[in-house]
Order: C-alpha cells, then structure tokens, then sequence
C-alpha cells in the first residue's frame, strides 16, 4: 500500500500543502518548528484518527482553523486506488472512505501507520499501558476477531469497576461471565500474537544489537496457575475494598531480557533504543508477511536517538523492506549517503509549506 498522493488542511502550522510522496522513501527536512513533525502527524491521524504528541486530537487543528482535514489517493496491495479522508472539528471526527462514511476502525485496516519516534524509545521502561498499546494494535492487525473482544472485555471491565465502587454486589457474577468470556479471548489472541512476534523480533534485534541472546516474555496480567474465573473470586474480597479490579487481561505486560537479565535495567541507554527499535520494526514485519496491506513507517527526528553507524543501519534496513517511510531531520546531510538509494524524495518545510527537492 502507498499513499500516491496526500492532501494536509490545516494541520498545526500547515495551512494546506499537497504532496506526491515516493512509494519508498521520503526524506522531510527543515528547520526547527518549520512543520516537519505537523507532516508526520497529519498522515498518522489518516492512520489512526488520532495524534502521538497530544491526548486531544484536536489541539492539532491549526491555530484560528476549526477543523483539521488529511486526505489521500492510497494505492491498495490488490493495485486498486481508494481515498481516503478524515476531518476532524472541535465537536466530531468523520472518517470517508471511496466517499462513504466509516468507522476509525476500518481507516486503521486500510492504512497501518507505525511511529518511531524519541517517545517511542520509552517503550521499555514506560508503564505496562505502553506495552499494551503496542501489542494491541499489532493484534489488531493481526486478528479482525480482537477488536471487538476487546471492546466487549473493556466494557466489562468498566461495569464490573463501577458495581465494586458503589458496592453492589449483586450484580457482580452478570460482568464478571462476561469478562471471562471476552478476557480469555483477548488473553489467548496476545499470547499468540507474542509467539509470531518473538521470531521475528530475535531475529531483528540479531540484526540491530548482534545478538542472539534476547527473548520476549508475555505476562498475562494474573497468575495464570488460576482461570480467571477462579482468580476473580480469590480477589473478591480485595476488589470490593479498593474499589477495582487487580488483575486480570488489563493488567497484561511483556518483559524483553538480553542474557537472561532484564534489558531496561542491564542495557545501555543506546541498546535499549536499538531493542525498541527492533520491536517496532518486527511488528511492521510481521504485518507485511501476511500480505494484507503493507505499513506506512513514520521516523521523527532520525537523528535524535541514533549515531550514525544506527542511522545508516535502519535507512539501509528500511529502503529494502518494501514500506513507503517518511522520515524527518534538519538537515539533509543527516540522512548520510543517499547515493546508493533509489527512488527516494526529498521534501522540505519551511513555516508549514512543503516542497519537493
Ligand atoms: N495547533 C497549532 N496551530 C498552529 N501552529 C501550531 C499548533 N501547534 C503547534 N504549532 C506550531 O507549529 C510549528 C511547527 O511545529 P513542528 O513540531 O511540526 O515543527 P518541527 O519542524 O517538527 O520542529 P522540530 O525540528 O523543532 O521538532 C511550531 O512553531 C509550533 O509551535
């Protein structure tokens, strides 16, 4: 899949730019706060409706503007072209495909957006909640039966949490049926999702660290000796006097360790970077192996949290994976040696317009 063309309305400090990106590469470059960073955020709202630097997505509506727009040709896997749009005022996020109306649900299928970008380097040592996220959208697009297993676990979650808060206890054992139907779903999908990845990733940490001595650990979120049914019992008591449930799929994680230690208390600052680096770069492997739609990968700041052998290490990884990439810097020269690359762009930002090099 390949964005052909991409329309951004709006966007921060981008009042309306046009762009034909290249199928592959595409280098943004610019100043400080030109709107390279705007640039990327705008094709990931396309992605995912929503923003990586801001909880409201609309914050990212530009200044004096009411309503941020991203629009785009997007070549399909089959060859077939579609557009897509979403526009998105202070009150409502609508979401066209090929005109019609659709769900977020359905933009994010079509059009996978995965970011690397200096936050995501906290991955490791971040809260659980980021370890989730992470997983959940690789599931996601693994599996069209996640989603609403995990819609109807949440909802579960939320009345049960509710019920223990006010004390009412009747009708507890009603969410907690539902919350063990739809919990050992979305427990036995991550823990299959965790067994395709961790090849994948072994081998792109191999290729980003040279190692071999890394494993990926998935905790389910409560001691799995017990179902869930019988562990939701056994905190019974618990739960009513803190007023939440404490275990359970939402209390789910994964721990990467390198030579049997755990890498976010063993390894240095940079390997950790290279570790992330490798774990973001093994979902976008994974979901293009199974030859639905191809990510789009999203690199901010390329130069911020990598030395230059890393830097050359992923561009050389990333021209060879068959993604359309954007990524951003300030200056040309920090992409290194383009000569051997084909079928690369160059754009650059300068106070939110955009052109091509
Ligand atoms: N909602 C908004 N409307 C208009 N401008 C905004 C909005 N939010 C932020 N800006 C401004 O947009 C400009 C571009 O920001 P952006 O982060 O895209 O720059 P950048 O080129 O990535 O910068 P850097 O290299 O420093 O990371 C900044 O001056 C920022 O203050």
């Amino acid at each position: 899949m390949t964005l052909l063309k991409l329309d951004v309305i709006s966007v921060r400090n981008i009042h309306s730019a046009t762009i034909q990106p290249s199928p592959s590469l595409n280098f943004v470059t610019g100043a400080n706060a030109s709107g390279k960073s705007s640039l990327l955020e705008a094709i990931f709202i396309l992605g995912r409706a929503r923003s990586f630097r801001t909880q409201y997505v609309k914050q990212a509506i530009g200044f004096d503007r009411t309503q941020l727009i991203v629009a785009a040709q997007h070549r399909q896997h089959q060859g077939s072209v579609a557009s897509l749009g979403i526009q998105i005022s202070a009150k409502q996020t609508e979401i066209r495909i090929d005109q019609e109306n659709r769900q977020k649900a359905d933009l994010a299928y079509l059009f996978p957006v995965q970011l690397i970008h200096p936050k995501s380097y906290r991955l490791l040592d971040a809260g659980p909640q980021n370890r989730r996220e992470f997983l959940d959208w690789g599931i996601f697009n693994h599996n069209r039966n996640f989603l609403p297993n995990w819609r109807n676990f949440s909802k579960a979650l939320q009345q049960r949490n509710a019920l223990l808060k006010n004390r009412q206890l009747k009708q507890v054992p009603a969410w907690d049926r539902e919350l063990i139907e739809y919990g050992a779903v979305v427990n036995a999908l991550r823990k299959e999702y965790v067994q395709l990845l961790a090849p994948v990733f072994l081998d792109m940490a191999g290729h980003f660290l040279d190692t071999s001595q890394i494993e990926l650990r998935f905790s389910a979120g409560w001691d799995e000796q017990l179902d869930l049914e019988r562990m939701l019992v056994r905190n019974l008591d618990r739960d009513l006097r803190y007023g939440f449930t404490h275990a359970g799929p939402h209390r789910a994680d994964f721990l990467t360790f390198h030579n049997q230690r755990l890498a976010k208390d063993y390894l240095s600052r940079g390997q950790q970077k290279l570790l992330v680096l490798a774990l973001l770069l093994s979902q976008v492997s994974l979901l293009n192996s199974e030859a639905r739609n191809n990510c789009c990968i999203l690199v901010d700041d390329l130069t911020a949290e990598l030395d230059t052998v890393n830097r050359a290490k992923l561009l050389k990884y990333l021209a060879n994976l068959g993604c359309q990439v954007f990524i951003t810097s300030t200056g040309l020269s920090d992409f290194g040696d383009l000569s051997t690359l084909n079928n690369y762009k160059v754009f650059h930002v300068e106070q939110g317009c955009i052109q091509q090099l």
